[in-house]
């Protein structure tokens, strides 16, 4: 199963971003991809909330997510949207980061809204308040494809084992990380977490990330790591995209999965225990 992964350097308009990844996504097609996948905020990556409140759509009036729907359609492929920015219609008027799986006929198969917002400091100069902006999801999500189950998540969930765990115990073979990594924490933490999480659960990790500087016109550009990957559920690194946006392929052999797991079983040897006394 040949798998694109399309790596991008998303910048403030949709309209933009959205002609990019309609080029990218007919040249996955050509290569082969029965499943392409974008990373967090395809639509938007901007570092000024009043733009983004003044070009963000609801879900039910966004342009971006119907032409990607009919793309998947025309071409009979599974689109994995790592995520786009929408309104909500919350009282506090902040964003959902939001996941979507279409399916082959262009209907929308599963929705994930990111759980884990991003607060944190990772620099004396660089500090982010995602849930400023954006509001927390609280649902695990999976899905079945034709191919294999597919558990949900996007960026900074990658932290929180347990999330990948109950995913991988629910039957996902699959994982997908669609991000926006900042180039700090990117450099030190990236690969190491997305190779354990496929190593603890015996599952593909998909990881299609934003890189580069990030074009805007409102505020300071924001900057993204790259190196969108695919890590083997053995732990095998089989894609590491560098920082040039892109389309970049693999070839996916999901008896590895089944293989993984029977030489190491620790999917199913959870055990029930007490402590620590604190
Ligand atoms: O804000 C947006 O427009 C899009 N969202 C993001 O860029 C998000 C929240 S700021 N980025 C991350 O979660 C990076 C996590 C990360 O870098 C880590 O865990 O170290």
């Amino acid at each position: 199963m040949r798998a694109a992964l399309l790596q991008l350097t998303s910048g403030d308009d949709p309209q933009d971003n959205l002609t990019q990844v309609l080029g990218m996504v007919r040249q996955a097609v050509d290569q082969g991809a029965r499943l392409v996948l974008t990373p967090e905020v395809t639509n938007c990556l901007s570092p000024d909330g009043d733009h983004q409140r003044a070009v963000l759509r609801s879900e039910s009036d966004d342009p971006t997510l119907p032409a990607l729907q009919r793309a998947a359609a025309d071409a009979g492929i599974w689109l994995l949207i790592g995520s786009l920015a929408l309104k909500t219609d919350d009282a506090d008027g902040r964003f959902a980061n939001r996941s979507f799986l279409i399916a082959p006929d262009g209907r929308i198969a599963a929705r994930y809204d990111k759980i884990h917002m991003f607060d944190v400091q990772v620099s004396e100069s660089e500090t982010y308040r995602e849930s400023k902006r954006f509001r927390p999801g609280d649902r695990a999500v999976v899905a079945q494809t034709d191919f294999a189950t597919l558990g949900l998540t996007i960026c900074y969930d990658i932290r929180f084992p347990h999330l990948y765990r109950m995913l991988a115990q629910a039957g996902a073979q699959i994982l997908t990380v669609p991000a926006a990594f900042s180039p700090v924490t990117g450099a030190a933490h990236w690969e190491p977490l997305l190779r354990a999480r496929a190593i603890e659960t015996g599952c593909f990790i998909l990881a299609p990330a934003q890189t580069g500087t990030h074009p805007t016109r409102h505020g300071t550009p924001r900057r993204t790591h790259g190196h969108s990957m695919v890590v083997a559920p053995w732990g095998e690194v089989l894609l590491d995209a560098g920082t040039k946006p892109g389309v970049y392929t693999v070839d996916l052999d999901f008896a590895q999965v089944a293989d993984a797991r029977a030489r190491v079983p620790s999917l199913n040897h959870d055990r029930q225990f007490g402590g620590p006394d604190v």
